[in-house]
């Protein structure tokens, strides 16, 4: 059927969901056209339906076409950021990475080869999982394109810096230990937000703090509240290149019971949101949100409140492609 979409700023939006209802049609994120109806994406939104890191439940591989389905809603102004982003940047909807499910290095290889294509021509990526291993491979790619070691800041209930599971070095449990082995981050600028949860034992704070991470624990977020959070936030990423994960299950289990490691005494959605909110005017150079598992959702809460992350985030990256167009367009207009 014949697709009517919004066009505004000399972008191809979302489909009008005043001429074509909302829940009609297959799921694209927000709506937004395939990244091969555009000439030119700005932002891409991307899936990797990959889950063979999990510990626990598995799922996640189902998470990326979730959290579209459950993004039919959005709507193309944000009045949190009182901005429009589908109109100030071109955004797209890469469709699903191809990974394979039964070898995890060659998955990681795939994920990191995928991510430098699609950022080939200076589109920023933000990327629906998939478990939190593709993490790593994600971080691999933006620093190449960065070309220095990123800022990163973790929204997680879990370190994820362990060292192993089962003896396996590529899991969710583990994929920031090794991006700090590998060199990827910028270790004056690294912090974990949400943290909770019972550890394995003390060394894993330790450990964590040996490199570099700072933590803004779940509690935190209560008592010292969102303002105080944003602003030491800001003050350690500085104007550095920033990437932005977000495991969904920083998320209280009763705001997001739908993932593979549900740990209680999470932050809300909407304190999450305001933090992330917090972030407009840093160098966000890309970001994620992962750990989505459809099959413990109920009535898509997780699914809408990691659409809602998602989208803030997308309004970041479109603001910044959007200052970055006029930065290039000045010496003309002069
Ligand atoms: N990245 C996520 N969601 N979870 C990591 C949990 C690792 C563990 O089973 O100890
Ligand atoms: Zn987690
Ligand atoms: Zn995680």
């Amino acid at each position: 059927m014949k697709e009517v979409r919004i066009e505004e700023g000399g972008h191809l939006g979302p489909i009008d969901s005043s001429l074509t209802p909302r829940y009609a049609g297959p799921a694209t994120f927000a709506r937004l056209p395939r990244l091969d109806q555009v000439s030119h994406a700005d932002v891409a939104v991307v899936g990797i339906p990959f889950d063979s890191g999990v510990s626990y439940r598995p799922g996640a591989r189902f998470g990326a076409n979730h959290v579209r389905e459950s993004s039919r809603l959005l709507r193309p102004y944000n009045p949190a950021q009182d901005y429009s982003p589908f109109a100030a940047a071109q955004v797209a909807d890469a469709g699903d990475m191809s990974v394979n499910p039964f070898n995890i290095n060659e998955a990681l290889e795939a994920i990191e080869d995928n991510a430098l294509g699609l950022t080939e021509g200076g589109t920023s990526l933000l990327t629906l999982g998939g478990d939190h291993t593709v993490a790593l491979p994600l971080l691999r790619a933006a620093k190449q394109r960065a070309g220095e070691p990123l800022a990163f800041l973790h929204f997680d209930a879990h370190l994820d810096t362990w060292d192993t599971y089962f003896g396996a070095e590529y899991t969710h449990g583990t994929p920031f230990r090794r991006a700090v082995e590998e060199g990827l981050l910028d270790t004056d600028a690294i912090s974990h937000v949400g943290t909770r949860g019972p550890l394995y034992g003390k060394k894993d704070l330790e450990d964590d703090r040996r490199f570099g991470f700072g933590i803004v624990t779940s509690s935190d977020v209560y008592y010292q509240g969102v303002k105080e959070i944003v602003a030491k936030l800001l003050d350690r990423i500085g104007d550095r290149p920033l990437y932005v994960s977000v495991d969904i299950d920083v998320l209280d289990p009763a705001h997001a019971p739908g993932t593979g490691t549900p740990e209680a005494g999470g932050i809300t959605s909407r304190e999450l949101l305001e933090i992330i909110r917090g972030l407009r005017g840093t160098n966000l150079v890309g970001a994620d949100v992962v750990e989505v598992a459809p099959a413990y959702d109920h009535a898509e809460m997780t699914g809408v409140a990691a659409s809602h992350v998602a989208y803030d985030l997308v309004t970041l990256l479109a603001e910044r492609a959007s200052n970055d167009d006029d930065a290039a367009a000045a010496p003309e207009r002069r």
